[in-house]
């Protein structure tokens, strides 16, 4: 399989089924519309300036050890620097043609890749396989946990068929031999600028990018027309609707609303605790869906949830606002359509809703503790590596 001419590798089953999911749950919290049509993004820089930095910390045992098997595969230890790491998802309609890695002027500092499939071909998404044009295999099939590694010049010329159901999620990884493209350093010195503001209340509440970031658009030419925000389509899908305390008259612009406080709803049900803003309600729901599985098994259930009827002004505002941000709802269906037909069910189990809030906050204040001790290790190193767990 590694013949000289075609140099690659695949590694079955490297991440764990629970890797994966977590990674699914940071991508489906954080993403942002991707750098082309039908593809959605999560890079590290973005969850730093999203004060999401603490999100970082599942990835970093998975790419130290991904540089150290392609280091070993190629013969060259010691000598790799990531260049890039980004948690990449594809959606219906997206496919990308004959291509090397390194095939435009800024891409040549990249010498290898490593491409982590997170979700299953044919089970998550269909459509999306991976070809090489010469040598063995000639097919991929994503297999969620699988890695596809080869180097990024011509000698890995590679397509990716369009992608007519599902998300096709990714951990995309570029290596390079050249230090200045090297991810680490950005990453500390962005780490350093952000952590110092550490004292302000909730900065580990996320923050939102600005809106453009999570409008989708089938086309450039119907931006504002058609499409949808991502986060909204996101909670949609899984069932909620989102009430703002104000209605649209307060605001000039829709953007405004992406920082403003809001509770969600289902059904004529109002859970009725604020969250910070959409990507915070977001993140927390993500976690809930990761978790579910858990929580039904403990059986934890919380007493006093505050669920309470949803009342007419309040419906009135809901559909007010959602045709703005849904602009073409069937689209958004269709868009993340995988999960949508097993979320709409009429039950809902709030208390167990209500439980997994303050598993999530343990969870983020977790992996903060773990990020504020590595930095320190991290600057002095100015790289970014796994600090062994009797020392957190
Ligand atoms: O996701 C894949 O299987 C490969 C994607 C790809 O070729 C690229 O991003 O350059
Ligand atoms: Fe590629």
């Amino acid at each position: 399989m590694s013949g000289t001419q075609h140099p690659r590798l695949i590694l079955h089953n490297y991440l764990s089924p629970q890797e994966c999911k977590e990674l699914e749950f940071i991508h489906r919290s954080c993403s942002t519309v991707g750098y082309r049509p039908n593809v959605f993004s999560t890079t590290l820089t973005h969850l730093i300036a999203t004060n999401s930095a603490h999100l970082l910390m599942p990835f970093v045992p998975i790419r130290e050890g991904l540089k150290e098997k392609v280091e070993e595969f190629f013969g060259c230890e010691y000598e790799l620097f990531v260049e890039f790491t980004g948690l990449i998802s594809w959606v219906r309609g997206a496919s990308i043609g004959w291509h090397s890695d390194d095939n435009r002027p800024y891409l040549k500092q990249r010498d290898f890749a490593a491409v982590c499939y997170l979700n299953t071909y044919k089970n998550d998404f269909d459509g999306g396989l991976f070809h090489f044009q010469d040598g063995e295999p000639k097919t991929v099939a994503p297999l969620g946990g699988d890695v596809l590694i080869y180097t990024a010049d011509s000698r890995n010329i590679h397509s990716v068929g369009e992608i007519s159901d599902g998300e096709r999620l990714t951990l995309t990884l570029w290596f390079t031999r050249d230090c200045s493209h090297d991810e680490d350093a950005k990453l500390v010195s962005l780490l350093s600028q952000s952590l110092l503001q550490n004292n302000v209340p909730h900065s580990w509440l996320p923050l939102p990018a600005s809106s453009n970031m999570y409008w989708f658009s089938p086309d450039q030419a119907s931006h504002d027309q058609l499409g949808f925000d991502i986060c909204w389509a996101r909670l949609h899908i899984l069932g909620f609707d989102i009430l703002y305390s104000q209605d649209e008259s307060c605001h000039h612009d829709m953007s405004e609303f992406l920082t403003e406080p809001l509770r969600l709803a289902r059904g004529d049900r109002l859970f009725d605790q604020e969250f910070v803003n959409i990507l915070h309600a977001l993140q927390v729901v993500q976690h809930y869906w990761w978790k579910a599985s858990e929580l039904q098994a403990e059986e934890i259930k919380i007493e006093s949830i505050k669920v309470v009827e949803l009342l007419q002004p309040q419906r009135d505002r809901i559909s007010s606002l959602k045709p703005l941000f849904l602009k073409d709802r069937h689209q958004a269906e269709k868009v993340f359509s995988s999960v949508a037909c097993e979320s709409k069910q009429e039950f809902f189990d709030w208390s167990g809703f209500a439980a997994s809030i303050p598993m999530w906050e343990d969870y983020v204040f977790r992996l903060r503790k773990e990020l504020l001790t590595s930095l320190q290790h991290w600057k002095e190193q100015e790289s970014i590596f796994n600090i062994a767990s009797d020392a957190k």
